[in-house]
């Protein structure tokens, strides 16, 4: 192409010669301008490679004026053309670097020769520039900074990225060379000046202070050269603290790799296995290259993956899936997973890897198996609990609901439990629940459920049998079981239950209710004396009923005076002697007529008016003793008998002593009569009987041989008397059961050096017997039935059993 010149010249016609002149020496003339103004505005769209400028141009822009500013804003070539050369013009001219100077009047040749060296040099000049473009370019995409040091004339130059990596124009930049350093971490400071005073050479990455303080990195790249008799330095800075950074990141991201305890695993995109960490090994057994190139739905997961899992994850924005899964070690054992899956692209968003990390957490499933089984059990017995009984009878009752089947709820209560941990300790009687729990559960199918309530409670669930003997029948195996000797240290005991069934649904259609009917007809089989299984039944709650009657009356009847006391004589038998009396309640209902107490006094325990009557008892019969005595008759011993609710009372201890104080009565005149049931089934009944024993009264234990406590307990209690139960008495001396229970007891008294009252003798046989038995006082009809006071006074004169005389 030809080279486009353009020709600034006021003189037409001179223009005109130019013009045709350079067209014929082959030049393109572009455009022909009379002003410097003109021809500054039409370089933008005539693009001249050369601008033939006149110095002189008439008014407004002289040549030179114009050149400065083409050559400033455009860097067009300017060749002067001009008839003037005395030195004005010619430093006027100088200033805006002409490329050529050509006074007129010259030749064709001349002309050429100029504007051609003028194109050279320019052309020169811009091949050097885009060498500079392209090596600042370079530096800009390599962020790099260089700079060259002139040792003798301390002058340093640089290009590119430096000012800009070192967080401004560093002193070293303005030539004071000590400072060269200091932008250098102090650490690294003295290892980068060593090698510079000793090598030619320096390579090194070094820390340094970023201009925002925090820490970056810099490639520090610097060569001596020797040329001629100069030395200069020629220096490459490059930030690198992003690649550093990242390098650090792959470093701590390859010790996680190594060091988690996570099972780690990469696979290429199909899948198929390329990297694996040692935690992985450890957890599954496999080698890494046991399993490389294999997927990991053939060997680890218990379960494969479904087709469309990838695809799904895939999709999801954020790539990965977690969740629970079953893998399976080298030797096939199955463990519980926490699985993580995801997914690694490259920048240009291409699928590159899956990352599969997984923990083991079968001690978390075990940890919440331990909380579940704790949540859902009794601690002491390992059976169910009371959640557990709520959660699974509601279950079976829904069950039997569909199925139109029976669902029995047997409630199971230790008999004199309380008894057994008030003497022998909470220990023993720890031991002796988990032996009854052991038993309990020893005698059910897989199906039934045991529970414990608490304390001395416990309830079977019975789903799937069908008849109610099959329930008695269980229930009687449930009661032999737990009346089996268990072995307490060096202790031998025995302790019964009673148990009280209801059956869904006849007895109740709720969990709630057929509880409650199981309860009560548990204390239904208690009532009826322990040791025993009772079904509950409607007249149950009709008992409840008259029991409301009752109590309505009783209540009455302690505010009309209704009560009143009888008393039996108890007779000496060594001589026919009475040497005491037992008081007896007695109630004249206004309807109902005489109430025997064995009906009236359970409603007073349950009620709670036995407090007050108990008082009532106690403070008469004290007084009718002293009465007696008053009416100048011998001190007899007067019995009177403690309800368990009584000797519950916290109070029983202070009010005997009240009472004892009020009347006067000596203590040793009067005799607790306690039963063996109140004894077992009150906590803290020893340290009950001990503080009474304090007072200096005598205790007497009644009924002794119904309830099923331990006779080996008995030594530990403070009493001074067994009562033999009318019940044994009776079938003397014939039935040999009987007789052998009666001489048992005869024999544990005398060996405890207790003393002996035989109750409810009505035949001169079992007098005779009990008398050869050795037994001390006897009691019964055969001597005399209780009687009102008045009546007992007359007996109080002879004071001698006639027929013993
Ligand atoms: N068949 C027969 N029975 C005889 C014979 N000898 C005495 N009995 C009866 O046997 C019971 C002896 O009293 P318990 O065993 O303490 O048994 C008493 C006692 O546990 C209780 N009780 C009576 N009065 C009171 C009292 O004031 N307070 C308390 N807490 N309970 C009382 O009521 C129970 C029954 O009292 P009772 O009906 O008075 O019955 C009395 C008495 O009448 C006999 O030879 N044959």
């Amino acid at each position: 192409m030809n080279p486009r010149i353009m020709i600034v010249e006021d003189e037409r016609i001179v223009a005109l010669d130019l013009k045709h002149s350079l067209e014929f020496l082959g030049y393109q003339a572009v455009g022909v301008h009379a002003s410097g103004e003109d021809a500054i505005a039409h370089i933008p769209t005539q693009q001249p490679d050369l601008v033939l400028m006149d110095i002189n141009l008439g008014p407004g822009m002289d040549g030179t004026e114009a050149a400065l500013v083409i050559n400033a804003e455009h860097k067009v070539p300017i060749v002067f053309l001009t008839a003037y050369a005395e030195e004005k013009t010619l430093s006027r001219a100088e200033r805006s670097m002409p490329y050529g100077y050509l006074l007129k009047p010259y030749e064709l040749r001349e002309l050429d020769a100029t504007l051609r060296m003028a194109l050279a040099r320019r052309q020169a000049e811009l091949e050097v520039e885009h060498a500079e473009e392209r090596l600042r370019l370079a530096m800009d995409a390599a962020a790099l900074g260089v700079w060259e040091w002139d040792p003798q004339s301390d002058d340093f130059q640089w290009q590119g990225h430096l000012e800009g990596i070192l967080g401004g124009r560093p002193r070293f930049l303005r030539g004071e060379q000590d400072a060269f350093l200091d932008f250098i971490h102090e650490e690294d400071r003295p290892a980068v000046a060593a090698q510079l005073a000793e090598n030619d050479v320096v390579s090194s990455t070094v820390r340094m202070r970023q201009p925002d303080g925090s820490l970056g990195w810099i490639e520090l790249y610097a060569k001596r050269y020797a040329e001629h008799d100069r030395t200069r330095v020629i220096g490459v800075v490059r930030d690198v603290t992003e690649r550093h950074r990242n390098e650090e990141r792959l470093r701590q991201a390859n010790v996680v790799f190594q060091t988690t305890g996570e099972g780690v695993l990469i696979t290429d995109p199909q899948h198929r296995v390329i990297a694996t960490n040692p935690a992985f090994s450890l957890l599954t057994g496999y080698a890494a290259e046991d399993i490389y190139g294999f997927d990991p739905d053939n060997f680890l997961h218990a379960r494969r993956h479904s087709d469309h899992f990838y695809p799904r994850l895939l999709e999801t924005r954020q790539g990965y899936w977690h969740g629970e899964v079953t893998c399976l070690r080298r030797d096939g054992t199955p463990f519980p997973a926490w699985e993580h899956v995801c997914a690694v692209r490259d920048e240009r968003g291409e699928l590159r890897n899956f990352i599969i990390t997984f923990s083991d957490i079968s001690e978390i499933r075990q940890a919440e198996e331990q909380i579940n089984h704790l949540a859902y059990h009794d601690a002491l017995t390992g059976l169910g609990n009371r959640h557990q009984l709520a959660a699974r009878l509601d279950t079976e009752l829904e069950r039997a609901q569909l199925s139109r089947q029976p669902v029995a709820v047997m409630f199971i209560d230790l008999d004199g439990f309380k008894l057994v941990n008030d003497t022998l300790g909470h220990a023993a009687g720890d031991i002796l629940l988990q032996t009854v729990a052991r038993r309990i559960k020893g005698s059910l199918r897989r199906t039934d459920i045991a529970i414990r309530l608490g304390g001395d409670e416990f309830v079977v669930i019975v789903p799937d049998a069908r008849r109610l003997e099959d329930y008695a029948a269980l229930a009687e195996k449930l009661l032999e079981a737990v009346r089996e000797v268990i072995e307490l240290r060096d202790e031998r005991l025995s302790i019964s239950a009673s148990i009280g069934i209801a059956v869904f649904p006849d007895n109740g259609t709720d969990s709630q209710t057929l509880l409650k009917s199981a309860d009560n007809a548990m204390y239904d089989a208690k009532m009826r004396g322990r040791n025993r299984v009772a079904f509950y039944s409607p007249d149950m709650a009709e008992r409840a009923h008259e029991r409301m009657a009752m109590e309505q009356g009783l209540m009455q009847a302690l505010k009309t005076d209704a009560l009143h006391l009888h008393y039996q004589p108890v007779i000496s038998l060594a001589d026919g002697k009475l040497v005491g009396v037992e008081a007896l309640l007695r109630w004249h209902h206004p309807e109902l007529g005489q109430v025997p107490p064995a009906r009236f006094i359970p409603v007073a325990e349950e009620s709670g008016l036995i407090d007050r009557i108990g008082a009532w008892v106690l403070r008469q019969a004290c007084r009718q003793a002293l009465a007696w005595q008053q009416a100048g008759h011998p001190p007899l011993r007067m019995a009177v008998n403690v309800s368990v609710r009584q000797l519950a009372q916290d109070h029983l201890v202070e009010n005997v002593a009240a009472v004892l104080a009020e009347t006067g009565l000596a203590p040793e005149c009067l005799e607790l009569e306690i039963t063996e049931t109140a004894i077992q089934s009150i906590e803290h009944s020893r340290e009950r009987l001990r503080q009474l024993k304090a007072l200096g009264v005598m205790l007497a234990i009644d009924d002794f041989g119904t309830g099923f406590s331990s006779l080996s307990l008995l030594k530990h209690l403070p009493i001074d008397r067994i009562k033999i139960d009318r019940s044994f008495v009776m079938g003397l001396p014939d039935d040999g059961n009987d007789a052998a229970i009666t001489q048992a007891i005869i024999a544990l008294a005398q060996n405890l050096k207790m003393a002996l009252t035989a109750e409810g003798i009505e035949s001169p046989e079992q007098l005779t017997f009990l008398q050869r038995q050795g037994v001390e006082d006897a009691q019964g009809y055969l001597f005399s039935r209780p009687q009102p006071p008045q009546a007992l006074e007359s007996l109080l004169h002879t004071r001698q059993w006639q027929s013993m005389q």
